[in-house]
């Protein structure tokens, strides 16, 4: 089957330890290529740890992650994982931080060059290749770490809160960059995040988790056009839904905690 497969995975943290924390029960998901799904759920409720296991970083407890077919075992580029704080190399520049996988290929230097020039366009970042990371604000760093992420052509991009650090104007011109950069790659993507608002900007479909140990509560598929106003009265709907799952989820945390 082409694209990701996640097949009945459960992860538990310290397992025959003193103290295990099942972090995922048990969770099935399919993703298909090109696909953009975003994870929607209670804080500790094991979002992470299933990116973790995606990228290759770490192994499930039990259960299979297949991409196109073929086992997923270790980090590879193409799954890229981008994070809430862009991790830049400091001392180089913003171009040689893009080509840096493409150098560690072997990449000869003009198609380096080239590749710099049209990721850094596609980002925004055209005329900031020459700067180091700590000229640029935490927006263009972030959009940096995407163009990095962009030069090794991932199939698959997991991003775990990428724009959870920047202001609420920034984040929504992140997200139109993202979507554009989705339209033109077309990748799947995998993406965490807290805000109800982003998922319901950015997804085909939003897979609510229950709290922890995460399983699917509930999938919503948005089959909308973007950019979507968050406004009208079918996304305020769609909102309102969301809302309601992870109130439920958090209720039943806290019940669970009082009674532990
Ligand atoms: N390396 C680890 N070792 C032990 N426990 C871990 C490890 N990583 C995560 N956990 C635990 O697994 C559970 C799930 O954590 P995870 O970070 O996957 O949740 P999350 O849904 O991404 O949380 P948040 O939304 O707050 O970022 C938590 O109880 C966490 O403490």
């Amino acid at each position: 089957m082409l694209g990701l497969s996640i097949k009945d995975v459960s992860k538990i943290w310290n397992p025959g330890g003193p103290d295990p924390v099942p972090a995922v029960s048990n969770l099935t998901l399919d993703v298909a290529p090109a696909e953009f799904v975003v994870l929607l759920g209670p804080s500790g409720c094991g979002k992470s740890s299933l990116l973790y296991i995606v990228a290759g970083l770490e192994q499930p407890t039990s259960g299979t992650v297949t991409f196109d077919g073929l086992p997923i075992t270790e980090p590879s580029p193409e799954r890229s994982l981008i994070f809430q704080e862009a991790s830049l190399y400091p001392w180089l520049t913003v171009k040689d931080n893009v080509t840096f996988g493409l150098k560690i290929n072997h990449t000869a230097p003009a198609k380096r060059e080239a590749a710099a020039q049209k990721l850094l366009k596609l980002v925004g970042l055209g005329n900031a290749g020459n700067k180091r990371p700590h000229e640029l604000s935490g927006g263009m760093r972030q959009r940096a770490a995407l163009a990095r992420a962009l030069a090794m052509r991932p199939k698959v991009m997991l991003m775990d809160e990428p724009f959870a650090a920047l202001d609420i104007q920034t984040r929504a011109r992140m997200q139109g960059h993202l979507l554009d950069i989705w339209e033109s790659s077309k990748a799947s993507i995998l993406l965490v995040t807290h805000s109800i608002d982003e998922a319901l900007a950015l997804a085909d479909r939003i897979v609510v988790f229950t709290s922890r140990p995460g399983r699917i509560k509930a999938e919503i598929t948005l089959d909308l056009p973007r950019p979507r106003d968050l406004r009208s009265p079918e996304m305020v709907d769609y909102a309102r839904r969301c809302e309601a799952l992870l109130a439920e989820e958090v209720e039943r945390a806290f019940k669970e905690q009082e009674l532990a």
